[in-house]
C-alpha cells in the first residue's frame, strides 16, 4: 500500500485553532490539489477527532473526477476511513452517509454494542489493536480489503502515530500564510512525539498556490 499524509498548515505549523474548530486555511486552488489527491486515492482516513470537530464527507467535490473515476471502473468515491478506537463516531456523521464506503477502524476497547450500532449505520466495522488502534494492523486489514493508496487527511493525532507506525511513503503540506499560535492548537504531528529516530523527509517539490507554498516530501528508510 502506499500512503500519502495532506494537511494545511499555518506558518506556525498549526492546523486549527486552540479550541479544535475547522479552520480553513487552504484556498480554492490548494482545496482543488486537496480533491485531485482524493480522487486519485483509494481511500481517505481521518482519526475520529477530526469527525468530531469537522463532521468531514471526504467525498469528490469535482464531478468530472467521479466520472472519470467511474469510466475506469472504480467507485465514484474513494472509501471514508475513521481511527476511532472506542467508537465515538456519531451515528449520524456525515461520513457514514451512503455516498461511499466507510471503514471503521476500532480498537478491543469498543463494545459489540457500538460496534453493531455503527454497522447498523452503515459503516464497516474493522477491529485492530487493544486499547488504541493499531495502524500497521488496521492499514494490513484496508488492503486486505483492496484500498492500494490510502490518503490520510488528518488530523495531527492520527498523522503523528502514521509516521510512528512507519507507514507513510509521501507527504504534502500546504502552508497557509497566517499565524495561529496556541501551545495546545493541534499541528501537522502532535502524539507523544519523537526523541531519537526521527523520521526524515526527502524535499521532492515547491508550489507557490493561493497565497501560500505546498511543500512535497518522500519519506526516508520507509520502514
Ligand atoms: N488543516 C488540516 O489539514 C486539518 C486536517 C484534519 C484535521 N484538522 C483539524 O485537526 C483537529 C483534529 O485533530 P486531532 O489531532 O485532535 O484528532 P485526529 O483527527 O488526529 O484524531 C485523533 C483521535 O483518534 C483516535 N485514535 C485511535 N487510535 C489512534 C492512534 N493509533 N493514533 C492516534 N489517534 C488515534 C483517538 O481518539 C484520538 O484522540 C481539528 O481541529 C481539525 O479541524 C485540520
Ligand atoms: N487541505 C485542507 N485545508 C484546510 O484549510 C483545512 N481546514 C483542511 N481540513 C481537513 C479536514 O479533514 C476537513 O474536515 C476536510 O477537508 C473537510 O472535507 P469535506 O469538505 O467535508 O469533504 N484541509
Amino acid at each position: 500500500m502506499y500512503v500519502v499524509v495532506n494537511a494545511a498548515q499555518s506558518v506556525d505549523g498549526k492546523l486549527s485553532t486552540r479550541r479544535r474548530e475547522q479552520l480553513r486555511i487552504s484556498g480554492e486552488e490548494d482545496f482543488d490539489r486537496v480533491d485531485r489527491i482524493r480522487a486519485a486515492a483509494d481511500a481517505v482516513l481521518v482519526g475520529v477527532g477530526t469527525v468530531l470537530a469537522d463532521d468531514p464527507h471526504l467525498t469528490l467535490d469535482e464531478e468530472a473526477r467521479r466520472v472519470e473515476r467511474l469510466r475506469n471502473g472504480r467507485p465514484g468515491d474513494p472509501a471514508r476511513v475513521v481511527v476511532d478506537s472506542t467508537g465515538r463516531t456519531p451515528t449520524d456523521a456525515r461520513i457514514l452517509d451512503d455516498a461511499a464506503t466507510t471503514y471503521l477502524l476500532v480498537s478491543a476497547a469498543a463494545t459489540p454494542e457500538r460496534c453493531e450500532e455503527l454497522s447498523d449505520a452503515g459503516a464497516e466495522v474493522i477491529v485492530a489493536g487493544e486499547e488504541r488502534v493499531d495502524l500497521v494492523e488496521g492499514t494490513g486489514a484496508l488492503a486486505e480489503a483492496g484500498v492500494d493508496r490510502l490518503m490520510v487527511e488528518g488530523g495531527g493525532e492520527v498523522i503523528y502515530s502514521c509516521f510512528a507506525a512507519g507507514v507513510v511513503d509521501e507527504l504534502q503540506v500546504y502552508v497557509g500564510s497566517l499565524v495561529v499560535g496556541g501551545r495546545d492548537a493541534p499541528t501537522l504531528a502532535d502524539g507523544e512525539g519523537f526523541l531519537e529516530e526521527f523520521p526524515r523527509l526527502d524535499l521532492t517539490g515547491i508550489e507557490r498556490l493561493d497565497d501560500g507554498v505546498v511543500l512535497s516530501y518522500d519519506v526516508e528508510d520507509r520502514s
